[in-house]
C-alpha cells in the first residue's frame, strides 16, 4: 500500500538577519508560515533498492541533478543511518513548488521524507532525533519537519512558537529566475537587524499587517540586485485589488502578498493571471496550525 505526504511552501513573513557565525552561516529571526500550496511524496514499499521519480510542472527542473543528491535521497539516507531498515522501495515527488526560490521547497521535501519514510519503516524515531536529523540537511528543514507557523532562531534550528494568525488569504508568485541562496547572503551589506518584537496573537490581518510592515527581510535588497524582475513583481502584486501586504519569501524570488480572505486572494490571482505574465502564481490560504 502507498502512503503519502504533503511537503507545504514555507513564507518567511519577515525575515532579520541578526548577525553572523564564526563558520559563515547566518543568524536569523524570521516568522516562517507555511502555505496551502505543497509538493507531494508518494512512497511505494518494495523489496528493491530505493528510487525516486519525479514528476509535477517543475519535475524536470530537477532531472538534469544526480538523483541521490536530491534532498528526497538525502534525507532517506540519513533517517536510516544507524538503524537496520533496507533502504528500499520506490519514492515518487510530484514537484509543484518552483525550485530555488525563497520557499524551501527542497528544504520541506526533506521534511517530508523523514516523516513519510519514519512512518513508512516503522522506525518511531524519537522527535529531537529527527529534527537533528533535520537540522544537517539544511537550515530551513527543521522548520519544514514541524510544518507550522514558526519562529525561526538561531541559523533556523531554534524554533519557538508564533504569534496566533487570524485567517488570511495568500497570493505567491515568482518569476522563474532560480535564485542560490548562498549568493543572496553573500551580496547582503547592510547593517545587521534587531530581534522582533511580536504579540502573542494577530486578531486581524489589519493588525499582522501593521507589524509586519515595521518589520524587513532583509534578503530583499540583496535579491532586488541580483534579480531585478523581483522589484517588478513586487510592484505588480501590491497593485492587486484587496492586497494588504505584499514582501519576497526567504532568499528569493517569490514574494508573497497577504489577504483578507482566501477568496479575495483568488480574485487577485485570477486578474493577475489575465495578464498573462510568465509567472507561476498560486492562490489559496495560509495554515493555521502552529508551535
Ligand atoms: C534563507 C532561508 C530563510 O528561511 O530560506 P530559503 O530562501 O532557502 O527558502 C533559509 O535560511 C535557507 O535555508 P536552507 O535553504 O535550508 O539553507 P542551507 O542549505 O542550510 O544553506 C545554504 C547556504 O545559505 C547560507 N545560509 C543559510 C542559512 C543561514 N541561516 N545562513 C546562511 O548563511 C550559507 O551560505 C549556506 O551554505
Ligand atoms: N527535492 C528538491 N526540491 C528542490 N530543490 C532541490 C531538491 N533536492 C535538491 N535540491 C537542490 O536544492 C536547491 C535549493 O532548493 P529549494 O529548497 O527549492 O530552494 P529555496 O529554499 O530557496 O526555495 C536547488 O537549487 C536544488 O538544486
Amino acid at each position: 500500500m502507498s502512503l503519502i505526504e504533503t511537503a507545504h511552501a514555507k513564507i518567511n513573513l519577515y525575515l532579520h538577519v541578526t548577525g553572523r557565525r564564526p563558520d559563515g552561516y547566518h543568524l536569523l529571526d524570521s516568522l516562517a508560515v507555511f502555505a496551502g500550496a505543497a509538493d507531494r511524496l508518494i512512497y511505494e514499499p518494495s523489496g528493491s533498492p530505493l528510487t525516486l521519480d519525479l514528476t509535477g510542472p517543475f519535475g524536470m527542473k530537477l532531472a538534469d541533478d544526480a538523483t541521490d543528491d536530491n534532498l528526497v535521497m538525502r534525507a532517506a539516507r540519513f533517517l536510516a543511518e544507524g538503524t537496520d531498515v533496507a533502504l528500499t522501495g520506490r519514492l515518487v515527488l510530484e514537484k509543484n513548488l518552483p525550485v530555488a526560490s525563497g520557499i524551501g521547497g527542497g528544504s520541506a521535501d526533506a521534511a517530508a521524507t523523514l516523516r513519510l519514510l519514519d512512518r513508512a519503516w516503522a522506525l518511531n524515531t524519537p522527535q529531537e532525533r529527527l529534527l537533528a536529523i533535520a537540522a544537517r540537511l539544511g537550515a530551513d528543514v527543521p522548520v519544514c519537519l514541524v510544518q507550522r507557523s514558526t519562529r525561526m532562531r538561531g541559523i533556523g534550528e531554534q524554533l519557538a512558537p508564533a504569534p496566533a494568525l487570524p485567517a488570511c488569504g495568500m497570493v505567491l508568485v515568482n518569476c522563474g529566475d532560480a535564485i542560490a541562496t548562498p549568493a543572496i547572503f553573500r551580496t547582503r551589506n547592510a547593517a545587521f537587524s534587531p530581534e522582533a518584537i511580536l504579540p502573542a496573537a494577530w486578531p486581524t490581518v489589519a493588525a499582522m499587517t501593521a507589524d509586519l510592515a515595521r518589520l524587513t527581510n532583509d534578503l530583499e535588497p540583496p535579491a532586488r540586485t541580483l534579480c531585478p524582475a523581483i522589484s517588478m513583481v513586487l510592484d505588480v502584486i501590491a497593485a492587486l485589488p484587496g492586497c494588504q501586504f505584499s514582501r519576497m519569501s526567504g532568499s528569493g524570488a517569490t514574494c508573497f502578498g497577504l489577504f483578507n480572505s482566501e477568496e479575495d486572494a483568488g480574485k487577485a490571482a485570477d486578474a493577475l493571471r489575465r495578464e498573462a505574465y510568465p509567472w507561476w502564481i498560486w492562490a489559496g490560504s495560509v495554515l493555521r496550525e502552529r508551535v
